[in-house]
């Protein structure tokens, strides 16, 4: 377990105090994926290096299973390091080496295993991350989803027990986006292991991650798992991140229920009740006629949910009943 306790960091800038980290907590369970989400200067970059010591926090905790990080001398923290993957946005890869011998580097540098060891191990990992058949090219030959490819292989080699990915996909087009995504949930799955990712990006959070922190102006706002805080968010940097994203929270505000007329519903279904005619079942029972405005059918990881914005008129039942009528059903219903 990651345990991350009342960080704080503050830079000065021409004189000036800026509040990177204000009292930072966090708790990340062994083998979750982890991401933290926030506008730009929010304090991403400055969390995921103070989680390694790349950056010493001001005050504050950070723990790694037992390991104290932050009582740590430098030497100590250098070994510690060593099983503290870290996967880069612009892949930060030797360029004269060719991408064996990059994978290779951090085994030479811990200076564990003889040669035939590292070369079985590189070819291991290059297995892993599907890059048998490249091994002789250097990183100026590979395409930008291959060199992140390589970065997590370099990542893995001295089997890490936590993986800290800055913006891992940021440099990357939607579909290699995905194929690197669906490569770091699988090692998350094969090697369970800890995964904390930075991200401005909120569909890197809902396809990969199962927890979340939202970071604004050094802060933590909102944090809970990804299920969760999508469907429900709380604060209104989540909202407008997620706006971003096409699920159906923040949309039909002011004018537009005043045109329609009716009660309005917002129904929220997570798992089997999103693959259920629900709707027709409740509509039958309390006599609704259903105005439907908006909907969202998708998945959030592997669970599938729905989203629908409905005006109602109910003839068999008052309005107020109908969200304990749905609950009952499984599926949660907020009359806005
Ligand atoms: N070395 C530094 N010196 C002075 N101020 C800094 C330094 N590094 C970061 N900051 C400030 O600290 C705050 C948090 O920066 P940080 O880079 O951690 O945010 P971020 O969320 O990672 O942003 P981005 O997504 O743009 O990289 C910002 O106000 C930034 O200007």
């Amino acid at each position: 377990m990651i345990q991350v306790r009342d960080l704080t960091k503050h830079y000065s800038h021409h004189g000036r105090r800026v509040a990177a980290l204000e009292r930072v907590s966090l708790r990340i369970d062994e083998g979750t994926i982890f991401g933290i989400i926030g506008r730009s200067g929010a304090g991403k970059s400055t969390l995921i290096r103070c989680l390694n010591l790349l950056e010493r926090p001001d005050s504050g905790e950070v723990r790694i299973g037992d390991d104290a990080l932050t009582a740590y001398s430098e030497r100590q923290l250098q070994q510690r390091r060593q099983r503290i993957g870290m996967v880069f946005q612009h892949f930060n890869l030797l360029r004269s080496r060719t991408v064996a011998a990059n994978v290779r580097f951090p085994l030479e540098l811990a200076g564990e295993l003889d040669a035939a060891q590292m070369d079985a191990r590189v070819d291991e990992l290059l297995a892993l991350v599907g890059l048998q058949d490249h091994q002789h090219k250097r990183p100026a030959q590979l395409s930008g989803g291959q060199k992140q490819r390589v970065g997590i292989a370099r990542a893995l080699a001295n089997r890490p027990d936590v993986l800290l990915c800055d913006e891992a996909t940021s440099a990357l087009d939607p579909e290699t986006t995905d194929s690197i995504l669906a490569l770091l949930a699988d090692i998350n799955r094969q090697l369970r292991l800890t995964i904390v990712l930075i991200t401005h990006d909120m569909r890197v959070i809902r396809q990969l991650c199962d927890e979340v922190a939202v970071l604004d102006h050094g802060r933590v706002v909102e944090q809970g798992r990804v299920i969760d805080v999508l469907l429900q968010p709380q604060h209104a940097v989540t909202q407008s991140l997620l706006a971003e994203t096409g699920l159906v929270q923040g949309a039909l505000q002011g004018q537009w229920r005043e045109r329609i007329g009716t009660p309005v519903l917002k129904l929220t279904f997570v798992g089997e009740p999103a693959l259920q005619p629900v709707l027709d079942k409740v509509g039958r029972e309390a006599g609704l006629r259903v105005n439907l405005l908006a909907g969202t059918l998708s998945e959030i990881k592997a669970t599938p949910f729905g989203q629908l914005l409905a005006g109602v008129v109910a003839s068999d039942v008052a309005v107020s009943a109908l969200p304990d009528i749905f609950a009952r059903e499984g599926v949660r219903c907020e009359v806005l």
